[in-house]
């Protein structure tokens, strides 16, 4: 949806949030700077070194001489090669740290976030961010950046030595230029969509692949296995076709590259010619200057090719920070944020919500007017036909949704009051979608109450009538559920959930659960289990199960998004409205 929800940091923040993370590591940057400066100084003496070779065997020089410059040479290369791997080694330990704080606030920022502000960005911009995001950047300082500094240095350096000799043959390597930045334009608006295009073939060939291995042999059973083998063929000939572009591409880019190098080398040559013949500089000094500049062409081809891949992570990293600029959802302006001591007591919050209208963003209202109170320690269960409004009211009941006009209150204060944080610490909610997390079940529970001992859990467990299939399992709590876990039954998940209720003793729950078919015994024991999570509780219930209904004490009926009918099971019957008629083809089914 709307891109312009999760806000992205501009250049200036970005650079401030970066350098915030990294002024920490004062220190290890420093080194590496100075490693890295070195690295790049010493890569001028081989060929200073080479130059003034020349000079001494055109002047007659003896061989000590000339393996004393060979010595220097080697002594060079190896103190240039130390300095070179000192200072990859400190810019890691300067920025691997900065961006696991950079990670850490990121995911805390988006768990402070409001589900419906994450709705409202769409949850694959969130999903992208945390996971896309941060692996391009990681990828990239892994590789490209120190491989890009190291270079940039290296050219430098390379160009002051080269404006150091002469002047002149400074300017005539500089001639170069404007052909590498040709260069370049031609590259740049190729390389994207191409490196992107390559990926989603090289995506597409592995799904493939793996969904073949996976289902082979139900594949095989339906006679499908040749069909799926073609499949494979023709998604890796797209692959591989869209490879053999990419380094058609590149080729072509080298080619510009090497043109730059020809007109570079051939510009600086002419002028050491010349130099020489004038007796500006020495044979030697043009040799260290044609040198010079074509050990410039390896750090040059790097930063041409790596660019891209610094610019995308420069993206990726101002919608990082762009995260990590959000508000903690502790600081909310004007929310006056309630602690749990200046709760009186547990069951004594009435939870209260008054005038609310709501529509989503892409239709109509599907809420109006809806006024509705549960007392401290009350139960109401919100009964309706499919799509009356009954999750869209327990979210906004619960804080989860923001409605588009209404009021909200809990113990005689407004949401706004309370803040954010504040109403979950508060409000529990269970939805329809109840997510088992990948760990253990011991994980699943810790979840709610880090400091929950094994007895506490088996309470938990006890209590949502769990503790039978928990100990079924194979390692009990200690076994591994969730994704390429044990699998567990969505009753079992939404046991779980309940679990998680009582572990984090909320004193107000909304519970909007609809896993088990009606009658069945799954059904039973969560109607038993939600009972006794809800003892003594505020609760607000979405009774997708009549006998959920039967045990609150007020039913509210909700139809076409408003209210309809409101009392106690047996008020209603006697009422003969539509609660009755629900009622009755409910019981007949
Ligand atoms: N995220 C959403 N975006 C857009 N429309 C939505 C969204 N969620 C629900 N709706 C619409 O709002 C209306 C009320 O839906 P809601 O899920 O609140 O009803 P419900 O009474 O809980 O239904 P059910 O018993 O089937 O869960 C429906 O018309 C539904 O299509």
């Amino acid at each position: 949806m709307s891109g312009t929800i999760l806000p992205i940091a501009s250049r200036r923040e970005t650079v401030g949030v970066a350098w915030t993370l990294l002024r920490e590591r004062r220190a290890a940057l420093a080194l590496a700077t100075t490693a890295f400066a070195a690295s790049g100084i010493l890569g001028l003496v081989p060929p200073w070194v080479l130059g003034d070779l020349v000079d001494i065997v055109r002047d007659g020089g003896t061989t000590t001489e000339v393996v004393r410059a060979a010595s220097v040479i080697a002594a060079a290369a190896v103190a240039a090669a130390l300095c070179a791997g000192l200072a990859v080694a400190a810019l890691g330990q300067a920025v691997v740290p900065a961006l696991a704080r950079l990670r850490e606030e990121v995911v805390a920022r988006v768990l402070g976030l409001e589900p419906d502000r994450i709705e409202e960005a769409g949850t694959g911009d969130v999903l992208s961010r945390v996971g896309d995001d941060v692996r391009t950047v990681t990828d990239t300082l892994d590789e490209a950046v120190p491989y890009t500094v190291e270079s940039s240095v290296a050219i430098a350096f390379t160009a002051v030595g080269l404006a150091a000799i002469d002047w002149r043959l400074g300017l005539a390597g500089l001639c170069a230029l404007p052909f590498y930045v040709l260069g370049l334009r031609w590259y740049l608006p190729r390389s994207a969509p191409l490196y992107r295009e390559e990926r989603i073939a090289q995506g597409e060939r592995a799904e493939a692949l793996l969904t073949g291995v996976h289902s082979a042999r139900t594949l095989r059973a339906l006679g499908y296995g040749e069909a799926w083998q073609e499949q494979v063929a023709v998604r890796s000939w797209h692959a591989a076709t869209v490879s053999i572009t990419v380094y058609r591409m590149l080729t072509r880019f080298f080619a510009r590259t090497n043109r730059a190098e020809l007109v570079g080398l051939l510009l600086v040559l002419g002028t050491g010619f010349v130099l020489v013949r004038d007796d500006i500089v020495t044979v030697g000094a043009a040799t260290t200057a044609a040198l010079f500049f074509h050990r410039l062409f390896g750090p040059i081809g790097g930063v041409l090719t790596t660019f891209d891949q610094v610019q995308s992570a420069g993206a990726s990293l101002a919608r990082l920070a762009g995260l990590a600029l959000l508000p903690d959802s502790d600081d909310e302006a004007g929310s006056t944020v309630r602690t749990e001591t200046e709760v009186p007591d547990r069951s004594g919050l009435a939870l209260e919500v008054a005038g609310i209208h709501h529509h989503y963003s892409d239709g109509d209202e599907v809420l109006h007017d809806v006024t509705l109170s549960v007392g401290a320690g009350e139960r109401v269960a919100l009964v309706g036909a499919t799509g009356a409004g009954k999750s869209t009211l327990a979210l906004v009941a619960a804080g989860h949704l923001v409605p588009t006009s209404g009021a909200r209150g809990l113990g005689g204060a407004s949401y706004e009051e309370w803040g954010a944080r504040g109403v979950r610490n508060q409000v529990a909610l269970v939805t329809q979608q109840v997510h088992v997390f990948a760990g253990t079940v011991r994980d699943n529970l810790t979840l709610a109450a880090a400091d929950a001992d094994d007895s506490a859990l088996h309470d938990a467990l006890r209590r949502t009538r769990s503790s039978g299939w928990v100990a079924a399992l194979p390692d009990g709590l200690g076994t591994v559920v969730g994704a390429h876990g044990h699998p567990l039954t969505p009753a079992q998940a939404q046991q779980l959930a309940l679990a998680r209720i009582l572990l984090a003793d909320r004193p107000v729950v909304v519970l909007d659960e609809a896993t088990a078919e009606a009658g069945s015994s799954g059904a039973r024991q969560l109607d038993e289990a939600a009972a006794d999570v809800l003892r003594g509780r505020t609760a607000l219930v979405v009774a997708h199960r009549l006998t959920q209904a039967v045990q609150a004490d007020r039913i509210v009926v909700l139809d076409h998004g408003a209210i309809v009918e409101e009392g106690t099971h047996d008020e209603l019957l006697a009422q003969d409205g539509q609660y009755a008629r629900l009622w009755a083809s409910w019981s007949q089914s």
